[in-house]
């Protein structure tokens, strides 16, 4: 049986990157305003926008912490950072929503969320997302750097050098992986699944222009820095 050590300079990775990913609190915060009053769709379509804008702004300081990411042409930086923002966005969702959560909050919390203006077709895909990522009781770590190797995907439209991008996110799935094997012993499969979940939120990204121009308001206004980054206007 291999024993599996994270290495000294792999915990220095992993502890840089959780302290750059804690500090973007964002969504907490919209959960307990959801959580405090039920919104207007109206109210609830510029809450996104405003938190989907400051998202993308801390998005940007997170990935300053990757290691090597500056070192990456600065074209490829931006293709990154264009191509995984609505998957950061809808993983961050995720796992606040899959936070532990005194009792009736979570039901509150998703009926909020039900009734926010997004149109009902894309309910189940989205929460079967979230509770999925529920059912693995991630830990801070893990949240983390499967957030880190979601940007760290090579094969993004516009990126040049595929195998600069390809070398970084290795030596995250290498660190992941040995914790995956050391914070779940009993679950071999675990880390295979962590990274099945990348699919399923590819596949929900793919709604998101949908999702937003269907919101039930009268008029989509969206910031010029959402129309960059999400297809949409
Ligand atoms: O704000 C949000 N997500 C966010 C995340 C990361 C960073 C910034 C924002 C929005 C809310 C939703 C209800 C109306 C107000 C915005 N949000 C979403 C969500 C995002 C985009 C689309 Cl198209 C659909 C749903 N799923 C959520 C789960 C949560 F537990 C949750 F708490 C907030 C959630």
């Amino acid at each position: 049986k291999e024993k599996v050590e994270i290495t000294k300079e792999q915990q220095a990775l992993v502890k840089v990157v959780v302290e750059a990913y804690n500090r973007h609190q964002i969504p907490q915060d919209v959960a307990k305003k959801l959580l405090q009053d039920q919104y207007s769709a109206e109210e609830n379509f510029l809450l996104l926008t405003e938190m989907a804008t400051s998202q993308v702004q801390v998005l940007v300081e997170f990935t300053k912490n990757i290691p090597g990411f500056l070192s990456l042409d600065r074209e490829d930086q931006i293709a990154l950072l264009k191509g995984s923002a609505v998957e950061a966005m809808f993983l961050r969702s995720a796992q606040v929503f899959s936070k532990k959560m005194p009792n009736g909050h979570t039901e509150v919390l998703e009926e909020r969320i039900r009734k926010s203006g997004i149109s009902e077709e894309f309910m189940t895909p989205m929460f079967n997302f979230y509770k999925s990522i529920g059912e693995l009781h991630m830990v801070e770590e893990e949240q983390a750097l499967l957030t880190t190797i979601t940007i760290l995907t090579p094969d993004r439209p516009y990126v040049k050098d595929q195998q600069a991008v390809e070398r970084l996110q290795e030596t995250i799935l290498d660190v992941l992986r040995k914790m995956c094997v050391l914070q779940h012993p009993q679950d071999p499969q675990y880390f295979a699944r962590l990274l099945g979940r990348l699919t399923e939120l590819r596949t929900l990204s793919h709604y998101h222009a949908e999702m937003l121009t269907s919101w039930r308001v009268n008029d989509h206004k969206f910031t010029p820095l959402l129309c960059e980054i999400w297809d949409v206007q």
